[in-house]
């Protein structure tokens, strides 16, 4: 049974729907980085929000590990690089809590325009300061978002239901999308210069990180009010505290921090500064959604490899999973086949024909990669193959054929090598069960599994017999025979599946066998 860890507080419903899906669960929250890499080894999911940071550190410790699940968006307290070269999958729920922290920027807006947070302590020390408390209206005022993906669309729809006119700056924004949200999409420079008020949506990137620096600022409106509920970092903190005190800034509402918990901060106690501790996702409605979107898939993946928002590999749905399991099975296979009989690759091809062809490519392609590379690595598979290969330079193809051929489905991996393409290829019996059907050109009709010995010899009478018995003197126990000839009294192969391992003294010896070209043990 999968165990999975939740690092940090979430509904409980998370762990009821981990429990109704067979899946063990321990709520631990508030652990130090130390002690969770010494608990985390026994997991193989990790459910978190933003305390738990799931650090190279932390990775390596958890060497059980297949999925980290962020019940939420922001995904910067997870590194994914090593994530994904560690072979963990990271999901995250990206739509759970994006009306819930659309409405804290339009909330942090109100508390801006009516000074609100400033009138309420004055009220309540006593004062009735009613003369010192001048707000503005929201109505016909220029809102300027940065970053006009799910939530700032939002954002921009509740503005506009609010009278204002919304501007955006987004590099992804398509113009269509623009007329659709009934927005105007600006350069940064005709955002500054128009806002009244800026808030940031977008995720902290290099192209986002101080997106409002002290010349950013500088370039706004005198007076323009800011709001942050995105991510610290999107905001150069010392630059905005000595723009409120210029005035060029007339309010700012931060919702998050470069440093946080953020317990001190220069902008603490600035007139017109507003601040929340990470408050935007924090609704009831908000964690109910993400907790059980969270559980779900991570119950998905461990139970049934069904792949879904994931940032380091393709999705596959839950019904998906179970028709693609044994292709991804036959497909790693294959891979590995080449893999071990071909060293040096340049290049792979993936083509699929039948009934294969109308599947999701992504995962077959991931597979035969995982196989093909395992020669190379312990560790990968098929999330970090991708990118292994990228790195090691390996070409990809895939090819998807109408046709069919002599099969009703058929995957067929070809490499690149410096003696030229070597293609190998195979089926689904019962539309379950993998075999493989050619190699190298040859037909062949074998299962790739266990231990198996790949011979390649020259195909003449007697040699069954030779090999059979230089394998029983030495107490090798043969499971399956397949064999398999170019052309009668050419190449031929044999493909053995043997019930113990071949030490290098027996293997060669087959090798010594008159006709034998080629003897290699192969390990599924
Ligand atoms: N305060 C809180 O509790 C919460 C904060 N967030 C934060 O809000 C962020 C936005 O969330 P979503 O809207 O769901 O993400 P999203 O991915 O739907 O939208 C982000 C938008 O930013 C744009 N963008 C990327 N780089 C940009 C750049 N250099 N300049 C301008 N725009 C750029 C993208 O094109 C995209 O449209 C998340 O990344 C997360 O960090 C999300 C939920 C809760
Ligand atoms: O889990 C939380 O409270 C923070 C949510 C958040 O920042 C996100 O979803 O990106």
């Amino acid at each position: 049974m999968p165990k999975v860890l939740i690092s940090d507080k979430m509904d409980p419903r998370a762990a009821q729907i981990f429990r109704e899906r067979g899946v063990e669960v321990d709520e631990i929250t508030g652990k130090t980085k130390d002690e969770l890499i010494a608990m985390i080894g026994e997991y193989d999911g990790l459910a978190i929000r933003s305390s738990t940071k799931v650090t190279k550190d932390v990775l390596a410790a958890a060497t059980n590990l297949k999925v980290v699940g962020r019940a939420g968006i922001g995904v910067d307290n997870v590194d994914i690089p090593s994530a994904s070269a560690a072979g963990v999958v990271v999901m995250n729920t990206p739509f759970g809590n994006s009306i819930t922290t659309a409405e804290h920027a339009i909330a942090l807006m109100f508390a801006l325009a009516r000074q609100l947070p400033e009138a309420d302590a004055s009220t309540q020390a006593g004062k009735w300061e009613k003369n010192r408390f001048m707000g503005v209206e929201l109505t016909s005022k220029t809102l300027g978002l940065i970053g006009a993906g799910n939530i700032g669309s939002i954002v921009a729809d509740r503005a506009r239901g609010l009278k204002m006119k919304v501007v955006a700056f987004d590099p992804f924004l398509t113009p269509e999308r623009a007329i659709e949200l009934g927005i105007e999409k600006v350069t940064l420079d005709e955002l500054l210069a128009r806002a009244d008020f800026i808030t940031l949506h977008t995720p902290l990137t290099d192209s986002t990180r101080n997106i409002l620096s002290a010349e950013a600022l500088a370039k706004t409106k005198r007076g323009v009010r800011i709001i942050n509920c995105a991510r610290g970092g999107l905001i150069d903190e010392v630059a905005l505290k000595a723009a409120m005190d210029s005035g060029q800034v007339g309010g700012a509402a931060l919702d998050v921090f470069v440093e946080e918990p953020a317990k001190a901060s220069p902008l603490f106690g600035t007139p017109n500064f507003v601040s929340t501790p990470h408050l935007g996702a924090s609704t009831t409605e908000a964690q109910v959604n993400v907790a059980i979107q969270v559980a779900e898939q991570m119950a998905d993946f461990l139970m049934s490899g069904g792949v879904t928002n994931a940032l380091n590999m393709p999705s596959l749905s839950a019904e998906e999973a179970p028709k693609l399991k044994p292709y991804m099975a036959l497909a790693e296979r294959l891979g590995s086949l080449v893999g071990q009989l071909e060293g040096e690759i340049t290049a792979v091809s993936i083509e699929t024909e039948g009934a294969a062809a109308d599947l999701n490519q992504k995962p077959i392609t991931g597979a035969v990669l995982a196989g093909l590379m395992r020669v190379y690595s312990d560790t990968v598979n098929m999330v970090n193959a991708p990118s292994l290969a990228k790195e090691r330079g390996l070409d990809v193809r895939e090819v998807r054929h109408d046709r069919e051929g002599d099969y009703a489905t058929q995957v067929q991996v070809t490499v690149t090598t410096p003696n030229g393409e070597r293609a190998v290829a195979g089926t689904l019996f019962a539309n379950s069960e993998p075999r493989l059907v050619d190699i190298f050109g040859v037909k062949i009709e074998a299962d790739l599994a266990g231990t198996m010995l790949y011979v390649v010899n020259e195909d003449a009478p007697g040699f069954i017999g030779r090999l059979g018995g230089a394998l029983g003197e030495a107490g090798i126990n043969i499971g399956t025979f397949h064999l398999g000839r170019r052309a009668a009294g050419g190449e031929a192969v044999v493909l053995l599946s043997v019930d113990s391992a071949l030490s290098e003294k027996v293997l060669a010896q087959v090798q010594a066998l008159p006709g034998v070209k080629v003897a290699k043990t192969l390990r599924f």
